[in-house]
């Protein structure tokens, strides 16, 4: 089975800095790849390659099959809610809805109207974004990303900034993503968003994958039993030693 994402050696350097090094990771089909690290870890930088909106500095990608040079292929195929997604305060969701599917010239009405329901928000669906709640906002934009029905879906911190009922019915929703038979690769510096959702969990630290592994496997990682904050805190500190000897 093609993987969903393949990168091989992808690296990003800005100026003199190395933001990405040498990132090679697998995210297998229908699976959900945590992407975890601390502020300024590479993150949205990754991301932004993998969804083809920079170039990699050296290295390569596929993604959904396509390789990232592709744009064209790889943007059809794939989803992305930005940390920051573009919504038209303006607008009334269906409005937003409707003007995305345009842009990707999918007939939506019908998913359009499934989607609102099953997210929750048909009652609110003609009013306008200003009015929403950051929770709404957030499952409006996650409808945006993955209307046209993309096999990868790339999130990115899909649950900052929202109030615990909020940030939990967000991340149900990605856990019925995979139900309908998409990837998603999700970034995030919270741990429970990942140890609840994701089957693989990459651990990224100054630009470096310090760690792969499922999150249960992670947590047994050291002979006594860890939480997964006490390894993500062990790896990204065994590193900047390594880093400063
Ligand atoms: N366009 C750019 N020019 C120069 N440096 C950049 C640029 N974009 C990102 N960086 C730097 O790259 C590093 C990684 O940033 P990135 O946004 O990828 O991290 P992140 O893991 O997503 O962090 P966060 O969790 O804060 O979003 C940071 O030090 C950032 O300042």
């Amino acid at each position: 089975m093609t993987p969903a994402i393949e990168t091989d050696a992808l690296t990003k350097r800005f100026d003199d800095t190395t933001v990405v090094s040498d990132l090679r990771l697998t995210v297998p089909e229908k699976s959900v790849y945590g992407f975890l690290g601390p502020n300024g870890a590479g993150k949205t930088t990754t991301m932004r390659m993998l969804t083809t909106l920079t170039r990699p500095t050296s290295g390569t990608a596929r993604v959904a099959g396509q390789s990232i040079d592709n744009r064209d292929a790889v943007v059809s195929r794939i989803g992305f809610l930005p940390e920051e997604p573009p919504l038209y305060d303006e607008l009334t969701a269906r409005e937003q809805l409707r003007y995305v599917a345009g842009l990707r010239d999918v007939g939506a009405e019908e998913r359009i109207n499934t989607l609102l329901d099953r997210f929750d928000l048909a009652d609110d669906a003609d009013e306008r974004v200003s009015t929403y709640s950051k929770g709404m906002k957030q499952k409006t934009a996650l409808i945006q990303a993955i209307l046209h029905e993309p096999e990868l879906v790339f999130l990115d911190e899909p649950t900052s900034g929202l109030d615990p009922r909020a940030a939990r019915t967000v991340r149900e929703l990605i856990s019925e993503l995979t139900d309908d038979g998409m990837t998603v690769f999700l970034s995030t510096h919270i741990l429970p968003v990942v140890e609840e959702l994701a089957d693989t969990v990459g651990v990224l630290h100054d630009g470096n994958l310090v760690a792969e592994d499922s999150p249960e496997r992670l947590t047994h990682r050291a002979e006594q039993e860890q939480s997964l904050e006490d390894v993500f805190l062990d790896v990204t500190s065994e590193e900047e030693k390594a880093v400063s000897q």
